[in-house]
């Protein structure tokens, strides 16, 4: 295991002491650095704080009195977040212009309107993608096209004519006789009565969920909604939440959720309502910014002091001693799997720890592991984290394995289980899966003929990690476009240069997609600098596997109706059903799905197999015993066949084995609580990450005999050890692809142990360091000594 040259506090703490020492600097250089760089124009600034404390209230009138005074285009820095403001009708019409509009179509994601816009999956919030495309198709569909507005005509006639019959008989009441007389009506609440109504009476039918009389007017019920109402979008008011703009002032819940709780505070409220004056709101004064900001750095170092008695006045998990601002960023090693189980061995197997600003419960034991998937918890830990790293390569976080738990991915989730990973669906594919992996016994065997040197009792050295890899990805690339003919044109991908960057992306995907490689993940502020580049890196990959998804679907697009149709594969049905539903199937949608299956599909199984032949090599005696049951169960006079599966039990033990020491996804991939939660009898706050350490539950001493050593044996029927294993996780958002990779796996395996005979290249044991990144690879790529078993030879000489 290696510390994390970055996570060394010392250099952490060099890195913020820099970080500052810059902040500053940038207020002074402001200026030059606009020219240089032809940003739009820009007030002087203050560190931290950027614009934040010119702000006056309300915000278009305080804004207005700005750009009245800089220019009417301004980029203005509040906080950490850059903030262009327009004020004149030619910059407006640039930004929604044909070129601009998509570029400017999402929304900001404020920390504070995570819980009112459920996660900004709402219409109004959503960023641009299929989500909001569906949402917004299904409002304009069923509400607001103009032939439901026709239809709905009558609705609102009733309500309009009912506010009339109102005031008229208020009228009535009150003239005292004097039909002259004029009578004091309430506007407000009416109009804002007529507006519920009508939209009430349009998507639900009626308005009887307020009130039974005659109308929501004056009803407690529809009192309280304006209220909530109004109250929302004074919470959603652009810049009334300090830790949208400050990250670090989020850990503090400092007015954002305050304001969420306890609305009609003097903070929010009585500004708004003089709606003539301007009034600066008091926490954007400067002198009080920086008075927060020094109480919060005095409340870290106490936080570090009082962390123990926190703990167990709130109950939650325990937690090692941490240090200010990193948490426990430095106690971090690698691999990551490793360095947790390092963690939780020495305090314990349920750990709350803080990874900068991220709260993260690491767990590592079974009884916990099976509670958070629970059924009273899966669902509230079946988020993934919106770490800002992945932002870029989880198309904003709508991939299938990345987006939250919600309609777009129960959606995603829904197609790729039925086009591709149903039983149906893989049994379908059996013949492309055979024929993949008699390609790769062809081709050993022929390697192995061209350089025996008429010795036939010779072995040639094979490289076994780029063919199990082609081999993965050939199986995805025919089940989801129906051949591999986007990356050869002759005998397969093995070996090609585009089969060869197709890996190296898959490999980079999960390295970046580590679950704490990225500081700034963790320390927001670090963000702005992209320290180590991961960011850049991923917008580079996310170009070229753009380029490569798209090339995929346009060859697709090219055949015909009836190939299409013949061949059922997922993106030919996607591009059908793109004719029906436009909105929905984009080629966004489908080149995000095809590389979610294209990335998750390969390396976790491809490393599974050199995993496991790595371990067979280091075993003869079991890769014997794996030799003997294929012989006497299948015999030499034909190959072995999926179907012959289910009747090598000894080689499903070995497989098994494989996956407890080897899990291809050892800390899963990492959940996030959506509600606050009690997990082994702690409470774990909402918007707590989650890693769940199957590598350390499945070598857990207290579980298993001889954790670390490779015993098949232990599965066998009868000597069954009760161990617990989560290899594929566990809930909804477990892994669909158990299945493929099952059949894949070991038929490749059955079909190398039935041809050839297998040797180390040496005599030393294979390496059998981990490499790193949200996989498992080899960290040293899997060499062997083969030659075909003498009563293959024919056999495979005809192949
Ligand atoms: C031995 C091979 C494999 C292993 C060990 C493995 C393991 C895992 C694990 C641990 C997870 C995370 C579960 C969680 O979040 O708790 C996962 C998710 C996933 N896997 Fe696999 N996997 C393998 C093969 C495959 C294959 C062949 C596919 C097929 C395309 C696949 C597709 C996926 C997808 C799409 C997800 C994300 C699911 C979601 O978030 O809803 N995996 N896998």
């Amino acid at each position: 295991m290696e510390t994390l040259p970055y996570y060394l506090t010392s250099i952490t703490i060099a890195i913020l002491l820099t970080l500052i020492i810059n902040l500053f600097f940038s207020a002074i250089n402001n200026r030059s650095n606009i020219e240089s760089k032809k940003l739009p124009p820009s007030p002087p600034s203050l560190p931290i704080v950027g614009h934040l404390h010119l702000l006056k209230r309300p915000l278009h009138r305080g804004l207005a009195a700005i750009t009245d005074h800089h220019g009417p285009v301004l980029l203005l820095r509040l906080g950490s977040r850059p903030v262009l403001v327009v004020a004149s009708r030619g910059a407006a019409e640039q930004c929604f212009s044909a070129a601009n509009d998509v570029a400017f179509a999402n929304r900001p994601l404020l920390p504070s309107m995570k819980y009112l816009t459920h996660d900004y999956t709402t219409l109004a919030f959503a960023n641009y993608g299929p989500l909001w495309r569906n949402l917004r198709r299904i409002a304009t569909a069923e509400v607001l096209s103009t032939h439901r507005l026709t239809a709905c005509a009558a609705f609102r006639t009733e309500e309009v004519r009912g506010i009339a019959r109102r005031i008229f008989s208020d009228w009535n009441a009150n003239k005292n006789d004097e039909s002259s007389s004029f009578t004091k009506v309430e506007m407000k609440s009416r109009l804002f009565d007529l507006a519920l109504n009508v939209m009430m009476r349009m998507i639900a039918g009626r308005k009887y969920t307020f009130s039974q009389g005659e109308g929501v007017g004056g009803s407690e019920a529809a009192k309280r909604f304006r209220e909530m109402v109004e109250e929302t979008f004074l919470l959603a008011d652009s810049a009334s939440n300090l830790g949208d703009f400050l990250p670090m002032l989020r850990w503090f819940d400092i007015g954002a959720h305050y304001t969420l709780y306890c609305p009609s505070t003097a903070v929010l409220t009585p500004s708004l309502s003089t709606a003539g004056a301007m009034e600066t709101l008091p926490y954007y004064l400067t002198s009080i910014t920086i008075a927060i900001l020094l109480t919060l750095i005095i409340n870290l170092f106490f936080s570090a002091i009082n962390n123990r008695s926190n703990i167990e006045s709130k109950k939650l998990p325990p937690s090692p001693p941490s240090l200010p601002i990193v948490g426990h960023l430095h106690l971090l090693k690698r691999p990551l799997h490793r360095g947790l189980a390092a963690i939780t061995d020495h305090h314990g197997p349920v750990l709350l720890l803080r990874l900068g600003s991220r709260p993260v419960l690491v767990v590592a034991s079974r009884g916990a592991a099976e509670q958070c998937f629970s059924a009273a918890n899966d669902v509230a830990f079946a988020n993934r984290p919106r770490l800002p790293s992945m932002k870029y390569l989880t198309h904003d976080y709508t991939t299938l394995a990345f987006a939250n738990y919600g309609p777009l991915w129960r959606n995603l989730r829904r197609i790729a289980t039925a086009e591709v990973l149903s039983t149906h669906r893989l049994t379908a594919c059996a013949a492309f899966r055979t024929e993949e992996v008699r390609g790769i016994a062809r081709r050993i065997f022929s390697d192995w003929n061209a350089n025996k040197n008429d010795e036939s009792s010779s072995f040639t050295k094979v490289e076994m990690k780029s063919r199990l890899f082609d081999l993965a990805l050939n199986v995805m690339m025919r089940m989801i476009a129906g051949r591999k003919y986007t990356f050869s044109q002759g005998e397969g991908v093995g070996g090609s240069e585009a089969a060869k960057r197709f890996r190296e992306m898959v490999e980079e995907t999960f390295l970046l997609a580590d679950s704490a490689s990225n500081l700034g993940d963790f320390l927001p502020m670090l963000r702005w600098f992209d320290i180590g580049g991961a960011e850049k890196r991923m917008r580079k990959l996310l170009k070229e596997r753009e380029e490569l998804s798209q090339k995929i679907v346009d060859e697709k697009r090219r055949e015909s109706e009836e190939e299409i149709k013949k061949e059922q594969t997922m993106i030919g049905d996607l591009l059908e059903s793109q004719k029906q539903d436009p909105d929905f199937y984009t080629d966004e949608t489908i080149k995000a799905l095809a590389f979610s299956l294209l990335s998750a599909g390969t390396d976790t199984t491809s490393n599974t197999i050199e995993w496991a032949m790595s371990l067979l090599l280091n075993n003869p005696e079991v890769l014997r015993k794996a030799a003997t049951e294929i012989d006497v169960r299948v015999g030499t006079d034909r190959l072995v066949e999926e179907s012959d599966i289910a009747n090598l039990p000894y080689l499903r033990c070995v497989f098994t084995e494989t996956l407890r020491l080897y899990p291809g996804g050892p800390l899963l991939v990492p959940h996030e609580s959506a509600t606050e939660l009690t997990i082994a009898n702690y409470t774990v706050p909402q918007g707590t990450m989650l890693l769940v350490n199957a590598y350390a539950i499945h070598r857990d001493p207290a579980v298993w005999r001889e954790p670390t050593k490779f015993k098949p044996e232990r599965f066998e029927a009868g000597r069954e050890e009760k161990g617990w294993m989560i290899p594929f996780g566990m809930g909804r958002r477990r892994c669909p692809g158990e299945g493929l990779a099952t059949r894949e796996a070991s038929l490749l395996l059955a079909t190398m142990i039935q041809c050839f005979e297998w040797k180390r290249v040496g005599e030393e044991e294979v390496d059998m360091t981990e490499g790193m990144g949200l996989t498992l690879p080899k960290a040293l790529p899997l060499e062997a000594l083969v030659r075909p078993r003498p009563n293959m030879i024919d056999l495979l000489s005809k192949l």
